[in-house]
């Protein structure tokens, strides 16, 4: 097991390039069930996840191997297996996105129930009852969704909560569908408009793609893709994260500021600034750390997996912030590692109050799930002293050489194998 170790406090400075988004890049590798043609995707990060997907979908029979840098090609003209095991989908939720994909494909899949995971209990219950409203029989068995879809046709389906894979999910199975589908309170994040943009180049018709309903009116066949996947907001807003606490100004190379209105929002309100420098190109300043209310919500609201890493810059602010987690029952795992580095926090049902301190110390704390751990490498970048973050592998499922990228800005963090 690999741990970071980190010393603190860092002055960062130069460029850093954010990769391809892991939440858009999962989908649109499951889309490539869809089609008997070959899938190329660019731009897809190198991550533990994407390397789970690729193997799951070989699993199925499909081929999946990465080419030169970041593109990936995927090619389902032989998949001959609707089976998703528990080996696979324990190490990664993300793999449910195979459900929607089999069905409309093999009519049939048998996809493990994924397990529930530090953040939350993260039920599948809205992706199970829309695919029966599709048509599917669905039973759960031994702890597996076992489905049958004779006959799926087009259907009306309402998501009680908007629902990020769910809605992935309903557009894959739907777009391979006889009959028109209308998704009612959609998801509205960019990553799910990414996958509907990709879904249209390959044939698929769909309507309202950002909106809270979408149509999709199946086709019978779906052709093969080259598509480049978005960059991925939630690394860029890390970076901005990173500055502010370490107050400096850093250049980042391929932010997709258009789907970051909420966390540039905040970066600005907390203290930093902003100067576009070209298309690519921005460079971000962090100048000071002032206190702010944040409410985690669904896009365009201020996103759940950003909540963690600006918890940690709130630790040094100039006063009391407060933060309310409305996503997820359990997101405040990083909040008494965060203690252990000096920080001052109450919690409070799914509220933290976090009271400036004047500064971090260096300590050994312990990563717990994907973004808890980016806190604490952000937090590990102030903290005066040695920072020790063990059990990273959290980390990698969903950031591409982070400790190479902050290295390169100047941060002294090391990755060590325990
Ligand atoms: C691979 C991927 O894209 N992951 C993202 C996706 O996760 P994911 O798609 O799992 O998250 P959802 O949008 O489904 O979850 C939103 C809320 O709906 C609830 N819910 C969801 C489905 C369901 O069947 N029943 C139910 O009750 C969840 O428990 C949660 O409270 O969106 C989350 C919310 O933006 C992000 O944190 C994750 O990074
Ligand atoms: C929670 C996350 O991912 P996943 O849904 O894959 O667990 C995340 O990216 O912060």
């Amino acid at each position: 097991m690999d741990k970071f170790v980190i010393e603190g406090p860092a002055k960062l400075q130069g460029q850093a390039y954010i990769s391809g988004s892991k939440n858009a890049s999962l989908p649109m590798m499951a889309a490539a069930i869809l089609t008997d043609e070959e899938v190329i995707l660019s731009n897809v990060p190198k991550l533990k996840d994407i390397d789970t997907m690729c193997k799951l979908l070989i699993k199925l029979n499909c081929k999946c191997k990465r080419l030169d840098n970041d593109d990936i090609f995927i090619n389902c003209s032989g998949i001959n297996s609707d089976f998703a095991p528990y080996e696979l989908v324990k190490t990664m939720r993300a793999s449910i996105l195979v459900f929607g994909p089999l069905l409309a494909r093999l009519k049939s899949a048998h996809v493990s129930l994924p397990g529930g995971c530090a953040i939350g209990v993260r039920p599948v219950n809205l992706h199970i009852a829309a695919m029966k409203n599709l048509g599917a029989d669905v039973e759960i068995e031994e702890g597996y969704i076992v489905a049958k879809a004779e006959r799926l046709e087009g259907a009306t389906i309402y998501f009680d909560t908007p629902t990020v894979t769910g809605t992935e999910n309903v557009l894959m199975a739907a777009a391979l569908t006889k009959g028109k589908t209308i998704i009612k309170n959609a998801a509205k994040e960019p990553e799910v408009v990414d996958l509907a943009k990709m879904l249209k180049v390959m044939g698929a018709k769909i309507k309202g793609e950002g909106e809270s309903t979408i149509e999709v009116e199946g086709v019978s066949k779906l052709r093969g893709v080259s598509y480049r996947v978005m960059s991925d907001r939630i690394e860029a807003g890390t970076f901005m994260c990173a500055s502010l606490i370490t107050g400096s100004t850093i250049e980042l190379i391929d932010a997709p500021l258009y789907a970051m209105d909420a966390i540039v929002d905040k970066f600005i309100e907390v203290g930093g600034s902003i100067r576009k420098i070209d298309d690519s190109r921005i460079e971000i300043k962090g100048k000071k750390i002032e206190p702010v209310v944040i409410k985690t919500a669904v896009y365009p609201g201020f996103p759940t997996d950003m909540q963690a890493q600006f918890m940690a810059v709130l630790t040094l602010a100039n006063g009391t912030s407060v933060i309310e987690e409305t996503i997820f029952e359990n997101r405040f795992m990083h909040v008494a590692e965060l203690i252990r580095l000096g920080a001052n926090i109450l919690i409070s049902g799914n509220k933290a109050v976090i009271e400036g301190v004047s500064h971090l110390d260096g300590a050994t704390v312990m990563a717990t799930d994907l973004r808890a751990s980016a806190s604490l490498v952000i937090a590990g970048l102030a903290a005066h002293g040695r920072t020790e973050v063990l059990r990273i592998y959290h980390l990698d499922r969903g950031y591409e050489a982070l400790e190479k990228k902050l290295s390169s800005l100047g941060a002294n963090i090391k990755r060590v194998k325990q």
